[in-house]
């Protein structure tokens, strides 16, 4: 598939309104503190909590499906992560995604490693008809999904599963990632949804519009989890937000962070270190005015 080119696209206009949006948007999460629970995987969990309260949030980690239904009752999204699966998450998976359907709450599913082993396809194959607001992913994630759940007019053939990272670029998502959104759009409830790629240029979409978000360093592919902490940094903005202004905010926060971070550090370690910082540093007006190419439709 071509790759977009810059004649296709055109930085949004420094009055649009979803500029606005994405300003307000950090403002309100710095200024109200919104809880955003998890179920996530093992591996990253402790940097989502780090990073959604360096983003101005507060965490809760839990895996009980009463549990969770409860405290998604008091708290403004969900982010769901299908990281490292244990036996009993097939059930109670399929419990919670139900119960927050039934309830029209708010939630963040991140597919990690979709497509791979028949229980996580399970899984991800039972949330198609109790779906999120929206999807983050990275693109091989994005592409095994979309055909999961049956969208696909298969002209999209991805790389297939290689574990957690990405094989596909983030262009070759974009048909997948834009079938997702409008699915989310469709079965969701409010009729709102998004889906965000990751890569080295971010992708984000509702179906109609498509963003694309230049920036962040590769560093943040050397240390484990940043792709989720990215998806609790949604969920976080999902709480005061739009599917598609959530999706935005946290994708800018990130490449912004990204790239401070890896200007003041000297190696993974120090990376992750400085990448809280720069999440907590980084203000509204840095991440509202950056660079967000809108593709010509
Ligand atoms: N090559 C790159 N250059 C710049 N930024 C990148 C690059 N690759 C990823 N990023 C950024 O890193 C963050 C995480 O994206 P990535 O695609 O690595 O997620 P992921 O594969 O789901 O990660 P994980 O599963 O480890 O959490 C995003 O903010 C993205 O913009
Ligand atoms: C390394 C790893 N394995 C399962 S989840 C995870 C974190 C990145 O998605
Ligand atoms: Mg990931």
């Amino acid at each position: 598939m071509s790759k977009a080119t810059n004649a296709d696209h055109h930085d949004l206009a420094a009055d649009d309104a979803l500029r606005a949006s994405i300003r307000q948007a950090m403002l309100d999460v710095r200024a109200r503190t919104p809880l955003a629970q998890s179920f996530t995987n093992f591996v990253t969990i402790n940097l989502v909590a780090n990073a959604q309260l360096a983003a101005g949030g507060t965490a809760a980690m839990s895996y009980l499906p009463d549990d969770v239904i409860d405290i998604a009752a008091m708290c403004g999204a969900t982010y769901i992560n299908v990281g490292t699966l244990l036996p009993f998450y097939k059930d109670a998976l399929g419990e919670i995604t139900a119960a927050l359907h039934e309830a029209g709450h708010r939630w963040v599913l991140d597919p990690v490693a979709a497509g791979l082993g028949a229980t996580r396809t399970a899984i991800l194959e039972a949330m198609r008809d109790v779906p999120p607001s929206l999807v983050r992913a990275n693109a091989s994630e994005i592409i095994a999904l979309d055909a999961l759940w049956g969208l696909s007019d298969g002209s999209d053939v991805g790389g297939g599963p290689a574990g957690v990272e990405s094989t596909d670029d983030v262009d070759s998502a974009l048909a997948a990632a834009k079938r997702v959104a409008r699915h989310l759009r469709a079965h969701g409830g409010d009729g709102l949804g998004a889906v965000a790629v990751s890569g080295e240029v971010d992708l984000v979409t509702d179906g109609e519009r498509v963003f694309r978000l230049p920036g962040g360093d590769m560093m943040m592919t050397k240390i484990t989890g940043a792709g989720c902490a990215l998806g609790g940094v949604a969920a976080t903005y999902l709480c005061v937000a739009d599917p598609l202004v959530a999706a935005l905010a946290a994708s800018l926060l990130f490449d912004r962070a990204g790239e401070r971070a890896a200007a003041e550090s000297h190696g993974p370690g120090s990376f992750q270190t400085e990448f809280l910082d720069a999440l907590w540093a980084i203000d509204a007006d840095t991440v509202s005015t950056s660079t967000i190419l809108e593709a010509k439709r």
